[in-house]
């Protein structure tokens, strides 16, 4: 292999000096690494291990034949070092530094050289161990970690590139930041935890009885402390390197810590569970930061494949994950309600967490979700507080038009952004009535995402007609109608979801209904109730088209929510001939739930009624798949919406069966869809999750193998799809990547 460079001198053998040098060397990056330190036994000990190829005991000599200089050495002797080698740097020579501090280092090269010299480019890889030394050193250390490089606006591109490279070279990750920026952000990431593991051992240490609390202290303890192993000199010298930056992390700490006192103190549990509530979320989605999931912003989400086989059949009983639309209410009106609000079967899928997550940046209190659990401590009607950052609500539209509404009755400016797919939805149609409120809303490119609402605008009420039936733009209207002056009311073209209207009733919110017209007026208040979310009927539909097409099929799917605005795939079905009955059939909590029961029988293809269009919008995908598995035509018509859905869904459809080899054609507000046998092939779910979940179903009855791509969001309503798959007869694997 050609080498990135010719000699490289590696000043400081300690455990991130030795193991850069040990891998360069291992790796072939450069022609020769030579080692230098002051402490003897350290540099010899290195050349014995074969970290390096050389060891230098000239400084001077060493530095005039390198082509890339690395200093190691703690950030406070970095400033003595530059200076020592200056007489003997060559102009063509790199250097790089892996200092954990870069503003001290920026600031010693610039009094030493005037400025910092062009190819002088500041590094820090973020790795460490405890341990030091020579001895430890690790070619492994840096692999899958992080290296932030902070080159100055006059920094030679032909440097910053080989420095970039040798890192990426011994597996590192490498990024870019100023270098006022990295202090700050390490001083709160890094040095700041470090020092308070210090401190606290300290603290500890020096009560009289600290030996029985070391002796019985237990894994909190050792997690939290294992840092203050680290060395002691050298956290010193990153106290002192970086002090402006620490002390102002000490004092925002310091405050912190104060506030938890004080509600220990007065006994203040709403405070107390605030402060561990928000603490354990963000915990919990730093962790899916780390790991590259969720909803979060400018995030790669890990590729995620299914591979389903052809054939098999479906049996057994299973309750498919809380319903999505009911969840995402159940937290916006649990939070401006008087009271706690307690709900039982919340979806914990990303769509309704990014609701949530939005509530608790709003200042409300949230308890869980645990096992479906989920207490809200209402802040009231006009409680919600500024969020301290725009609102990112992912891949989720219900979060992104219902919020807006809500928003745009409150006193402070808000802003919400989304996902690719999301920043590509139309959000004007939730605008538009709202301006006509007197709200001050702005949307995007397109009238699509970010949505910007300026806030203390006194809203009046107004009696909207609405152009499509959309339960989200109802809705919206309905919620900003909360703080409007006067009865705003919403005419719909054809009835769609009422889970806005029967929880505001069910929070003791008067709303009145009459025919395709609802009405609410402004300045009530809301109390705490109970909510126990029914199973999805949009989840449970894969499975209940699993079993319409697949021979000896005999499924139940347990606590089913069927209201009326959503059993539109019901009747489709019962239409095209299954064999489906309700079983049990009860209230809960103001909504209608039953066992669905479903057996295999022939279907027939139909022409879809228009009016159960709005009452089944999220199941077409599914339907789809029964439609091309039914004998003669399915003539879907009126439904144009499915095209502004997660992804255009006729088109995603159409494409994907024609993959499979089934006879589809599409036209602008359906599909044409004859019954024809499917084929495998592999399938671009284009990140929308009921596509990815029809192609899993659709195996089912192919006869080759179907690999459905871009699975990821399945977590946005059906996190357990995959599992509640299997243990139904479906032999279909996930692969993350
Ligand atoms: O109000 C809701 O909870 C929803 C309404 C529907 O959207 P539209 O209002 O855009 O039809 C539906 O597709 C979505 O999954 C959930
Ligand atoms: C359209 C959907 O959801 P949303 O509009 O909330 O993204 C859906 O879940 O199919």
């Amino acid at each position: 292999m050609s080498f990135l460079t010719g000699r490289v001198l590696v000043i400081g053998l300690g455990l991130i000096g030795g193991s850069l040098a040990r891998a360069l060397r291992l790796r072939g990056t450069c022609k020769t690494v030579v080692g230098y330190d002051r402490d003897v036994d350290e540099l010899e000990t290195g050349l014995r291990l074969g970290v390096v190829d050389e060891i230098a005991f000239d400084l001077l000599a060493a530095v005039e034949q390198a082509d890339l200089i690395v200093l190691a050495v703690p950030v406070k002797v970095m400033e003595f070092v530059l200076a020592d080698i200056k007489p003997a740097l060559r102009p063509d020579t790199i250097i790089t530094d892996v200092g954990s501090v870069k503003g001290n280092v920026v600031r010693a090269a610039e009094s030493l050289f005037g400025e910092v010299p062009e190819r002088f480019i500041p590094g820090h890889p973020i790795a460490g161990l405890e341990k030091s030394g020579v001895a430890a050193a690790d070619e492994t250390l840096f692999e899958h970690h992080k290296v932030i490089i902070t080159p100055l606006p006059h920094s030679d591109p032909e440097a910053v590139t080989l420095v970039s490279r040798m890192w990426q070279g011994v597996g590192a990750q490498v990024l870019r930041m100023d270098v006022e920026r990295h202090d700050e952000v390490l001083a709160a990431t890094s040095h700041l935890p470090h020092l308070l593991a210090f401190s606290l051992v300290d603290t500890l240490a020096q009560e009289q009885d600290c030996t029985d609390i070391f002796r019985y202290a237990a894994g909190g303890f050792r997690d939290f402390t294992r840092i203050a192993a680290s060395d002691p000199t050298m956290w010193h010298d990153v106290g002192l390197a970086n002090k402006q930056a620490i002390l102002q992390k000490i004092d925002e700490f310091s405050n912190g810590l104060s506030r938890l006192r004080s509600a220990i103190e007065s006994e203040d549990s709403r405070e107390m569970l605030g402060i561990f509530t928000r603490a354990k979320a963000s915990r919990e989605h730093f962790t899916k930061i780390l790991s590259g999931s969720a909803y979060t912003q400018n995030m790669t989400t890990t590729e995620t494949t299914f591979f389903a086989q052809p054939g098999g059949k479906v049996q057994g009983s299973i309750r498919a994950p809380g319903d999505k639309s009911i969840s995402h209410r159940s937290i916006m009106l649990g939070s401006l309600a008087d009271g706690v609000t307690e709900v039982t079967g919340f979806l914990e899928g990303e769509d309704s967490l990014a609701t949530l997550q939005a509530f608790r940046d709003m200042g409300v209190v949230i308890e869980g979700p645990h096992q479906g659990e989920v207490k809200i401590y209402g802040v009231g009607i006009n409680g919600l507080q500024k969020p301290p950052r725009p609102i990112y609500v992912g891949n989720s539209g219900t979060t992104i038009r219902l919020m807006s509404g809500l928003l745009a009755g409150q006193s402070f400016d808000s802003e919400l952004s989304g996902d690719d797919s999301l920043s590509k939805r139309p959000m004007e149609r939730v605008a538009k009535p709202l301006r006509l409120m007197g709200a001050v809303v702005e949307t995007g490119e397109n009238g699509c995402p970010p949505v910007r609402i300026k806030g203390g605008q006194q809203l009046k009420a107004i009696n909207y007609e609405m152009p499509m039936a959309s339960a989200q733009v109802k809705s919206c209207v309905m919620l900003a109608g909360l703080y409007a002056e006067g009865e705003t009311s919403v005419i719909e073209p054809a009835p769609t979801r009422d889970h806005t209207e029967r929880m505001l009733r069910g929070f003791g919110y008067q709303v009145g209904v009459d025919k395709n017209k609802v009405s609410l007026s402004g300045g009530g208040s809301l109390s705490a109730a109970k909510i126990d979310v029914p199973a999805d009927i949009s989840s449970s539909t894969f499975f209940m088209v699993a079993a319409a097409i697949c021979p000896d099929s005999d499924i139940t799917l347990e606590h089913v929510g069927i209201n009326p605005t959503r059993i539109g795939v019901i009747n489709i079905l019962r239409a095209m001939g299954s064999n489906l009955e309700l079983l049990n059939e009860r209230e809960v909590g103001g909504e209608p739930v039953a066992d669905i029961r479903i057996r295999y029988a022939p279907l027939k293809g139909i022409n879809i009624p228009e009016d159960q269009v709005p009452l089944a919008i999220d199941e077409f995908p599914a339907l789809f798949i029964a439609a091309v598995c039914a004998e003669g035509e399915t003539v879907l018509t009126g439904a144009e919406e499915l095209r502004v859905k997660e992804s255009d869904r006729i088109q995603a459809m159409v494409d994907g069966l024609k993959v499979l080899g089934a006879d589809i054609e599409g036209t602008p507000d359906g599909a044409i869809i004859r019954g024809s046998e499917m084929g495998g092939g592999i399938i671009e779910s284009h990140d929308d999750h009921r596509i990815a979940m029809s192609f899993t179903i659709a195996a089912l009855r192919a006869k080759g193998a179907i690999e459905i791509r871009e699975c990821a969001n399945v977590a946005t309503s059906f996190p357990n799809f995959v599992e509640l798959a299997q243990q139904v007869g479906i032999q279909v694997r996930k692969e993350e990547k």
